[in-house]
């Protein structure tokens, strides 16, 4: 078990990167400690794989340093790195029992016997596999048999950590959401450090403690699933976490009033200092807008209304911008023509994508 630091590390795919953008991976520099649960979250081609390759060995980084606690693991290959992995398709030994498959990697280590076998039994009573135990994996659904993966990754108790890459691809879609509470369950048993690849929203915030989200090859945020909810680091964690996601529009901002096209709206903080050649935005989530009566605040057009179950929300346009907006269970929506409340006190504003902290009302910086 460890802590991994990535030191100023970055990677290019090809030899002779010049500037950013050849960067696969940006330079990070991040501490994942030990015994968390960690999900790394971000769209296709962000560079998730290439992250977690470069932490098991597969992919040595171009720049930068990776230690395991305080050992430089750097140019250690995967072997010497005691990491498991679990893969997006199951890795299973069709010949063997479910048993023998998660006794392999303890057998192949040269634990003690007696040992083995009481491992794979925890492991086997965490995954509700102990019923199988017995049958050839050979028979088994595709579930099962990614289950068996997992178990095969869990059942060593000295790794350093253990990186998952979207385990549940295969997972029939009604049995992922109870693996993955399994698995958040078997992180609280276990205390191992567990590194979580997704690209499901989802499936990051409900198995993992802390979330790290890729953009373009770069971290853009590391938090609690609340943080990354309350107070987004970049419009692309904004828009990225939540469904629907946050709504994002050009403003001017002028100390506590941010203007969206003539219209204006009080700040709860200043914001002397911005760069106005830089591009603004105001951020604000659906949650924190509500669709009012028209004239009782900012004037917007209703283009639909949708029922996602939990509530309702508006898709309305203001100044030829489409927004989404809460809709209050008592308001009854006639016509097209409404207003929108925002609440000053989740309302964010980004320069050039990144957040702005602003001062409080009272002057001091924050
Ligand atoms: N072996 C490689 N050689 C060259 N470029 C690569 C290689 N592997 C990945 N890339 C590029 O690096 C970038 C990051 O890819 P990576 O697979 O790490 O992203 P990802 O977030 O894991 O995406 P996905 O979820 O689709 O696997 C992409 O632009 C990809 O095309």
């Amino acid at each position: 078990m460890a802590r991994i630091t990535l030191d100023h590390l970055a990677h290019a795919y090809r030899p002779d990167p010049q500037g950013p953008q050849d960067y696969a991976l940006k330079e990070i520099n991040h501490v994942w400690s030990q015994g968390g649960a960690y999900a790394l979250l971000g769209p296709s081609g962000c560079g998730k794989t290439t992250l977690l390759n470069i932490i098991s060995g597969l992919v040595r980084p171009t720049r930068g340093r990776i230690l395991f606690d305080d050992r430089d693991v750097t140019d250690l290959p995967t072997e010497a790195r005691n990491i498991a992995q679990v893969f997006q398709f199951p890795v299973v030994y069709d010949t063997m029992t479910v048993r023998e498959n998660l006794a392999f990697p303890l057998k192949n280590r040269h634990v003690p016997r007696d040992k083995t076998a009481q491992r794979v039994e925890e492991i086997a009573r965490l995954l509700d596999l102990t019923s199988v135990l017995g049958r050839k994996a050979s028979n088994l659904t595709a579930d099962m048999k990614q289950k068996i993966s997992l178990g095969r990754g869990l059942v060593r108790s000295d790794v350093a950590a253990i990186l998952f890459d979207e385990p549940l691809t295969v997972i029939d879609p009604h049995l992922k959401w109870q693996l993955r509470s399994t698995l958040k369950e078997i992180h609280r048993a276990l205390d191992i450090t567990m590194i979580y690849v997704t690209h499901d929203q989802t499936e990051a915030l409900t198995f993992a403690d802390k979330v790290v989200v890729m953009h373009d090859g770069a971290v853009v945020q590391t938090g609690t699933p609340d943080e990354l909810f309350e107070r987004p680091a970049h419009t692309f964690v904004g828009h990225f976490i939540g469904s629907p996601g946050m709504n994002i529009l050009p403003c001017q901002v002028e100390g506590a009033t941010a203007f969206l096209g003539g219209e204006a709206v009080s700040l709860q903080r200043h914001y002397r200092t911005l760069n106005h050649s830089e591009r603004l935005e105001l951020g604000i989530r659906p949650e924190f807008v509500q669709l009012q009566p028209k004239g009782s605040g900012l004037p917007v057009r209703v283009r639909r209304i949708d029922d996602i179950g939990r509530a309702r929300i508006a898709r309305v346009e203001m100044n030829g911008r489409m927004m989404a907006a809460s809709v209050p269970e008592n308001l009854s929506v006639s016509g097209d023509e409404a207003s929108l409340h925002l609440d000053a006190r989740h309302i964010h504003i980004y320069a050039d994508g990144h957040l702005v902290s602003g001062e409080p009302m009272g002057g001091q910086t924050a």
